[in-house]
């Protein structure tokens, strides 16, 4: 991926998007994606399908997997309810420094905890860490190799319990093969499939994953 695209990110939205305004910074994301140039986000059309979901399970404690520039963050951060909060795990400290400027730019950086570090150092000390027992809401979109993986850490260090809505970005593409195969057998897992296009393209299938945990 193009490492320059979150410091170019950064300018748009801190020069053309009104701060404190976290519908109109995601506002001037999408707009800059699908007319400047396409960026990994999780983007508007795929963005509708998770916002959904997240209000249908109406979270206390949300993990997100992949923060990137801080988009999903954002979309979820402004459907929280009272108290509720979202902790975003980011790998690469470019990205998350990026995020947390997006984040605090939309006025969310109270609703929103970067973890910077990656899925398998940081997800087993999460739940001190943030003073956590189990998430209610889990969004996997980091790299789709560490999805099957991560899922099964979440299971064995009882980070989810029964009825936590998990959904997984681009399980068509770039896919994750393991992932789906994993979650559709298993029979803890309840899944439905969202078909959608990749983030800013009209002609390449993607589809997003729900799988509600029922141990
Ligand atoms: O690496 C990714 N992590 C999380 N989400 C992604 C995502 O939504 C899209 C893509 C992606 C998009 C176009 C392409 F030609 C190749 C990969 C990668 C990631
Ligand atoms: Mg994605």
């Amino acid at each position: 991926h193009d490492e320059e695209f979150p410091p170019r990110i950064l300018d748009h939205v801190m020069k053309n998007a009104i701060k404190g305004d976290v519908t109109n910074v995601i506002d001037v994301i999408d707009k800059y994606c699908w007319s400047v140039e396409i960026a990994m986000n999780v983007g508007d059309v795929k963005g509708a399908i998770l916002d959904k979901s997240f209000l249908e399970a109406s979270p206390k404690n949300v993990l997100e997997i992949g923060c990137y520039c801080g988009y999903s963050a954002l979309r979820m951060s402004r459907l929280l309810k009272e108290d509720a909060k979202i902790f975003t795990i980011e790998a690469s400290s470019q990205y998350a420094d990026v995020a947390q400027e997006i984040i605090s730019f939309a006025g969310m950086e109270k609703k929103v905890q970067i973890l910077r570090g990656l899925s398998d150092e940081v997800l087993p000390t999460i739940a001190e860490k943030c003073g956590v027992r189990t998430f209610d809401f889990v969004f996997i979109d980091h790299a789709k190799e560490l999805y099957k993986r991560d899922l099964i850490m979440l299971e064995n260090l009882g980070l989810i319990r029964q009825g936590t809505t998990i959904m997984a970005d681009n399980v068509i593409f770039p896919g994750c093969p393991d992932y789906l195969e994993y979650v559709r057998n298993s029979p803890k897992f309840e899944c439905t499939n969202y078909p959608s296009k990749l983030e800013y393209c009209e002609n390449r299938e993607d589809a997003m994953e729900k799988s509600i945990y029922l141990p």
